[in-house]
């Protein structure tokens, strides 16, 4: 910082009330000055000799050997040493004479200021400051492109700058976080920690969304005070430093996946909070999963591939009163026609002649006291279908050869993709099974026609993979966004949970984008709208959007496809005009 006594000119010399014309003179032509300070035998001011004063003494030809002292000029404008730089810029400004005499705290001159010393200073001080503005710039500039999270902090711990990947990391935006104290809008980091140790530091793994990252946190120190703080946040080296890391933790993560499937393979994985959904319908569809989970009652649950079947009947098994009891679960496409039989009931020692002698459970039996999860029931032979039924209605079955009919106490949870009714139509299913199994039907809907579920799903998988795959993928680009919403997802989560999972693996940077999503997806890119700025064309579109929504009960899927614009559109424009979907419903 720029002080007062570094910008003035120093007095090394002596003017007296008995300096001569001659020396006054000789002085100020030697030091270019127009004002010498003239001062006693204490130094302290008594006037100053001016160049008016020398004027006045040539005009009236006074011999060069006189005195000054009768042509002093009495007043003497002063500043002291010890003020501060600001206050001086201010007096040279107001002030009328072009030089003041400096004195120090004993009132006893030692320079002078003239407004050449004040411009000199103020352009240094610009060129300093220019200097601090490129330097600035480049600080700036490197944060900016810097691979990891940069955050700084001054003396009262206020952020002053933060760099992009940091943002994308913790999902906030610039203007939440510039010039906020940092304690309060990235407490996570602790940086508060470097003030009073004032000694760097490296925090241990910490973990957003699944991304792993470590905070390095350093004080900055001038005259061994803390005068700021930085911040390193290393997440994306974390995973991406050895490729050996990555397949190692790969390995693990799938050696643990199979590990707990071979733990779990008779008990059911899910319960409810596993079934991501934002959507009321599907939280509505939860509730009744919920409370027929509480009967003995057989479930059919309807729905396209991958909608999320398998995850009502865990969680209705997990929350009924045999959650306990064994999850059996039998998909009746996988199985050969000629096993099913035995694979359903098994058979008795001796049943069979040749090989296999022992005997075998059948899923009936595993299943007694839980439930029996019979997925793809509509891929089941007719001939079964009759057995089935029996034991849904007997509770009882014979095993393969046997002859002793067994008890059992199954709760049957039945799943399939297919039309059963066409089915029972076409004589291809058994219309008295059909209503056994149809006792209380759950239909998960599409998930196309849940339009804010994949937004959620997006994010709700961004975080689950990130672990999986030890990525540090922190978002996803409008463009992608937009894209995904905008498909018709014919294989429902398991295909979103696939494309998610694909992206990330590609992604290059922290987010994904368009070009990451497999090529099927990127044909089907929806043709933007024009943006609609007039006000009158914007009534009219406000007034279809509600008609179209009011007669389709507020389906927005279907008000989509009325009004013949793209799902994403229909979703941009309910928030543009802030339309209270739930009136239309
Ligand atoms: N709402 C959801 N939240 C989270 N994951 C889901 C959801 N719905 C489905 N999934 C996931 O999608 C995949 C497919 O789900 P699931 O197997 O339950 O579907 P399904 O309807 O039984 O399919 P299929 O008819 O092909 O057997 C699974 O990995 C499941 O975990």
């Amino acid at each position: 910082m720029l002080q007062f006594k570094d910008i003035i000119t120093p007095i090394d010399f002596i003017v007296t009330e008995e300096t001569t014309l001659k020396d006054a003179i000789t002085l100020m032509y030697k030091k270019k000055w127009n004002l010498l300070p003239v001062i006693d035998s204490y130094r302290y001011p008594v006037g100053v000799f001016t160049r008016s004063s020398l004027q006045q003494m040539v005009t009236e030809e006074i011999p060069l050997t006189t005195p000054i002292k009768n042509y002093i000029k009495k007043q003497v404008e002063t500043v002291r040493i010890d003020t501060p730089y600001e206050k001086v810029e201010e007096i040279v400004k107001e002030s009328k004479v072009g030089t003041g005499v400096v004195i120090d705290e004993y009132n006893r001159v030692v320079g002078i200021l003239t407004k050449t010393d004040m411009v000199m200073s103020l352009l240094q001080t610009s060129q300093e400051l220019q200097t601090i503005k490129k330097l600035k710039r480049t600080l700036e500039t490197a944060i900016a492109h810097a691979f990891d999270g940069i955050v700084m902090t001054d003396e009262k711990k206020i952020i002053t700058m933060v760099s992009p990947p940091l943002l994308e990391l913790f999902n906030l935006p610039l203007e939440e976080v510039l010039y906020k104290p940092a304690a309060r809008v990235l407490p996570q980091l602790q940086l508060e920690n470097v003030y009073e140790s004032e000694t760097a530091e490296v925090s241990g793994f910490l973990e957003i969304n699944g991304i792993k990252y470590i905070v390095h946190r350093i004080p900055i120190l001038e005259d061994g005070r803390v005068i700021g703080a930085i911040g390193k946040v290393v997440f994306r080296q974390l995973n991406e430093v050895s490729e050996l890391f990555k397949k190692l933790q790969k390995a693990e993560n799938k050696a643990n996946f199979y590990h707990q499937q071979f733990q779990m393979s008779e008990t059911a994985k899910f319960t409810w909070n596993h079934i991501l959904s934002v959507e009321p319908c599907m939280e509505k569809l939860k509730k009744s999963g919920e409370k027929a989970a509480k009967g003995r009652s057989t479930v059919l649950i309807r729905g396209e591939s991958g909608t999320g079947k398998e995850l009502f009947a865990h969680s209705i098994h997990n929350s009924s009163a045999r959650g306990t009891g064994k999850f059996i679960v039998v998909n009746c496409a996988a199985i050969p026609e000629e096993l099913l039989e035995s694979e359903f009931f098994g058979y008795d020692e001796g049943a069979f002649t040749g090989a296999r002698q022992k005997g075998k459970l059948g899923k009936f039996d595993l299943a007694n006291g839980g439930t029996l999860f019979l997925d793809e029931i509509g891929d089941m032979s007719l001939a079964l279908q009759a057995k089935l039924l029996r034991v849904l209605q007997e509770r009882e079955f014979y095993r393969v050869g046997g002859t002793i009919t067994i008890k059992v106490d199954v709760r049957i949870i039945a799943a399939t993709n297919r039309n059963l009714e066409e089915m029972v139509k076409d004589g291809l299913f058994r219309e008295d099974l059909y209503y056994r199994l149809n006792v209380i039907s759950l239909n998960v809907p599409p998930l196309r026609d849940r339009f804010y579920d994949i937004e959620h799903l997006i994010g709700q998988f961004m975080i689950e993979l990130n672990q999986i795959l030890g990525t540090s993928i922190t978002g996803i680009e409008d463009r992608a966004r937009e894209t995904m919403l905008d498909y018709d997802w014919p294989g429902n989560v398991r295909e979103l949970r696939n494309v998610m999972e694909r992206a990330m693996t590609f992604a290059e940077s922290g987010k994904i984008k368009f070009e990451d999503l497999p090529d099927y997806l990127l044909k089907q890119v929806p043709i933007k709208e024009p943006d609609l700025k007039v006000s009158l064309v914007e009534n009219a579109e406000l007034e279809a959007i509600k008609k179209a929504l009011v007669q389709v009960r507020g389906n927005k899927v279907k008000a989509a496809r009325l009004l013949g614009i793209s799902r994403s559109g229909l979703y941009e424009k309910i928030k543009k005009y802030k339309l209270n979907e739930g009136k239309f419903s």
